[in-house]
């Protein structure tokens, strides 16, 4: 039996980003040859790791004029060209040696995932450069024999459906591609669209249309790199003399790994994959335990491929007969290190996966072989019926499972026996036909939505604002998004709490929420995820040119900002009653007007609302009168004000509830900048851990048993002040309380949190600052168990 080659693992890490260079981050990874070191800048901890390459492209590089990276002289920066020649050159070897192939690159979000892989600018990743070199080496082609054939498939893996990018979105099937096995044909998705490509150029025009696909699908449209999985499959196939190998290349861009939650970690960790991030965490299971088989010690450990299409669809690549490379995006910076172990971690385990690579035999050949053993079988079963033997269950089922095959066989067989050719003037044919569609039934439609006023989508990627489009036609339009109806249960649930004492429902009758649900009315726009099953109603009154926004679920109330602020904000300043909107024809609750070029956020999707009377989107965008930037700003400075409110609202009441904390522990946007502070700030709590560890010792027996009390945070003594001064200090008290609060979430993470971090306030019996009238906010941090490592 052939020996196991080991997949083949590198690393590479990327430049400090502007935030880190505003931050001054601090490098905590240091490569050396195959060497790669990260170091705990807190606690001066060390990890070395070996792989296969390490790509150090932090720092020793120039733009050599045309905004390409190159190294400086002597500098050990690894350039675009260095690691298409390492790795690249490599996958096209494997290919051009009848092997499929595999290269897919691993990190988490922002770390160089997509810049290797693609690149950007003039800084071209391995994928661009390997179709450019496929074409090469064909046009370098001696033997006058020897024909290549190449198809492109582009597919995206969204929310465990596999999508074709070559597919107009409203034509793909709802439930995306499914991915099938055969014995004969192994592991390949059923229906998907290979584009034959004669050029570099057809290749690259394939690419653009991919990627507009898949930027405007409605359901996709918030999936940005970082949540979505983007395969592009390369088929490559040498004929000659009637003879013909077989290669597929696999080139992967991984979603980005940090919201899988510590993906590198087993077990339970695992499970805390969301539905988006389910296939990462299925793709981690799988690599931990194809390592420990190809350490020996275990066998035969059944591998969970089938617990997600990712995995499913990377079977061979990582358990089979592929030649595997994965590269694995680093972030230098040491706030990160946590996630940056974890991907080394993973890294480290990926390596230790061995496959079988075989080369491909002409696949007509092994058709035909297969297709004629399939046809023993059948006879066989059928001469022993005529026989008078009945067939056994087992063989009856054989032979159901033998007739897919078949069906598969014949179809592939089929495909093979095209012509080149012909393959090419069909696909031409449905280009055709697709433009053809595209312009008739949608050059309509979309004339008529664009003379409706819509929103349309703001995204940090400049080259993707407008690219989404919602208009909203006369009358109502429903927004919503993945959040099940626990989005608004949560809070109706508390509410129907309090109201316990006036009185609950009695049984049989429906709550109001309720009686919208059966109304069992999907969503006309459909957000994805941090937006309620039903957010927000947009009511277009066509007579008086009028859109107006109205919640239709509390999280709707908090979570719609018009212009950064929330629809409750806006209603409370407008001194209109907060209500939700249930009714399906005219909204009879309070809403707010909408005026063109308002910013408008629903949970984390930004856009901006168009009234087409006044302009065009296109129009609009290039005014320079909205923009990503500044509509974020907006947004996070009134989320940062919501937690200025709830500090008033918590300190006068004199108790932060856990909600709060909790709630508070969610925004993640603001935690996102101010990480760096974090590590500083986790130190402290380290040490602090540590002083109250000898406090607790001494305390003894006065602590209460099992009450194993962490800290008290003292809130400044300017809180203790009258509400209606507040002054300048004041404003700085709440800042320091933020950054505790903020501290507080990501030293133990939401993880952490729901592990057994529980936080409460109460007010001290005992004030001791300076005026002893007024009573002290006290923060107590417990623990269940351990600080969380
Ligand atoms: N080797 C590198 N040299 C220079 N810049 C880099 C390098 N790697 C990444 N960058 C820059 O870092 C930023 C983030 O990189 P990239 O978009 O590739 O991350 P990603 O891991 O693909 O993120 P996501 O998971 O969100 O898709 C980009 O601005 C990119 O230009």
């Amino acid at each position: 039996m052939a020996a196991g080659e080991a997949v083949v693992v590198g690393v590479r890490v990327r430049p400090f980003n502007d935030r880190e260079n505003n931050l001054n981050a601090v490098v905590c990874i240091d490569m050396e040859g195959p060497t790669t070191r990260i170091r705990n800048i807190d606690t001066g901890d060390e990890k070395t790791f070996t792989f296969d390459e390490s790509f150090w492209s932090h720092d020793g590089f120039e733009d050599d004029g045309t905004g390409y990276l190159r190294p400086l002289p002597n500098s050990k920066y690894a350039d675009q060209r260095y690691v298409f020649d390492t790795f690249g050159q490599r996958v096209l070897d494997n290919a051009w040696n009848g092997f499929h192939c595999c290269l897919f690159a691993y990190g988490q979000t922002g770390a160089g995932k997509s810049y290797s892989m693609v690149g950007y600018g003039n800084n071209k990743g391995i994928v661009p450069i390997s179709c450019e070199e496929i074409f090469r080496r064909i046009g370098q082609e001696k033997d006058p024999q020897k024909r290549y054939e190449v198809t492109v498939s582009m597919i995206e893996i969204y929310n465990e459906a596999i999508q074709d990018l070559l597919i107009d979105v409203e034509l793909r099937p709802k439930k995306g591609l499914e991915v099938r096995e055969s014995k004969a044909l192994g592991i390949y998705i059923d229906g998907v669209i290979k584009r034959p490509v004669e050029s570099y150029e057809a290749i690259e025009t394939t690419i653009e249309e991919a990627t507009n696909h898949r930027t405007v699908g409605s359901t996709l449209m918030n999936a940005t790199s970082s949540r979505a999985h983007t395969v592009q499959i390369i088929e490559f196939k040498a004929v000659k003399d009637g003879s013909a190998t077989v290669s597929m290349i696999n080139l992967v861009d991984l979603a980005g790994s940090e919201k899988a939650g510590q993906t590198g970690a087993t077990g339970d960790r695992l499970k805390e994959g969301s539905m988006i991030n389910k296939s990462l965490s299925a793709l981690g299971n799988v690599i931990e335990k194809l390592a420990d088989r190809g350490s020996e010690k275990k066998k035969n450990v059944l591998i969970p491929y089938r617990d997600s299409k990712l995995t499913r669809l990377l079977q061979n690549a990582l358990g089979g007969s592929s030649k595997t490379i994965m590269i694995c995006a680093l972030s230098p910076a040491s706030s990160n290190h946590e996630e940056t172990l974890s991907t080394l971690r993973y890294a480290d385990r990926a390596k230790k996966i061995k496959n079988i690579a075989v080369p491909n035999e002409n696949p007509q050949e092994r058709l035909m072989r297969e297709l004629r053993e399939e046809n023993e079988k059948f006879k066989k079963i059928f001469e022993a019926m005529q026989g008078g033997t009945m067939p056994s269950a087992d063989e009856i089922k054989e032979m159901g499972l033998a007739q897919q095959e078949i069906a598969a066989m014949e179809g592939a067989l089929a495909e093979l026996n095209k012509s080149w050719e012909d393959k090419v003037a069909e696909s031409r044919e449905q280009q055709e036909a697709a433009r053809m569609r595209r312009s008739s039934v949608n050059g309509v439609a979309a004339l008529k939505k664009n003379l409706q006023p819509m929103m349309v989508n703001l995204n940090e990627d400049k080259t993707l604002v407008g690219r989404v489009r919602f208009s909203f036609p006369p009358g109502r339009t429903l927004i919503g998004g993945l959040g099940d109806e626990s989005d608004s249960d949560s809070e109706s649930g508390s509410e129907s709490d309090s109201d316990s004492s006036t009185g609950s429902q009695p049984e049989g009758e429906k709550s109001p929420e309720e009686m919208f649900e059966d109304e069992d009315e999907s969503p006309h726009i459909e957000l994805g995820e941090g937006v309620a099953r039903r957010h927000a109603v947009v009511f277009h009154d066509n007579d008086q040119n009028l859109c107006t926004i109205y919640a239709a679920s509390e999280e709707g109330l908090k979570q719609t900002f018009v212009n950064g602020k929330s629809l409750r904000q806006l209603l409370k300043s407008q001194g209109l009653e907060e209500v939700i909107c249930r009714q399906k024809d005219k909204p009879e609750a309070a809403g707010i007007e909408l005026s063109h070029a308002d910013t408008l956020v629903f949970g984390r999707h930004f856009f901006v609302f168009v009234d087409h009377m006044v302009c065009a989107p296109e129009i609009l965008i290039a005014s320079g009168q909205v923009d990503y930037a500044q509509a974020k700003r907006e947004w996070q400075m009134e989320q940062l004000s919501g937690v200025h409110e709830s500090l008033i609202v918590a300190t006068r009441g004199g108790v932060l509830g856990v909600s709060h904390v909790m709630e508070l522990a969610e925004k993640d946007e603001i935690i996102e900048s101010q990480k760096a502070e974090i590590a500083e700030l986790k130190q402290q709590m380290v040490t602090m851990k540590a002083e109250l560890d000898r406090y607790k010792k001494m305390a003894g027996g006065r602590l209460a048993a099992g009450a194993n009390m962490l800290g008290e945070l003292y809130a400044d003594e300017l809180l203790e002040s009258q509400m209606d001064e507040i002054s300048k200090d004041i404003q700085k008290t709440f800042k320091d309380a933020i950054d505790q609060m903020n501290d507080v979430q990501a030293i133990f993470s939401k993880k952490a949190l729901r592990e057994g971090l529980s936080l409460e306030t109460e007010v001290l019996p005992e004030p001791i600052l300076r005026d002893p009238g007024t009573p002290r906010r006290q923060v107590r941090i417990s623990f269940a168990d351990e600080l969380p490592s």
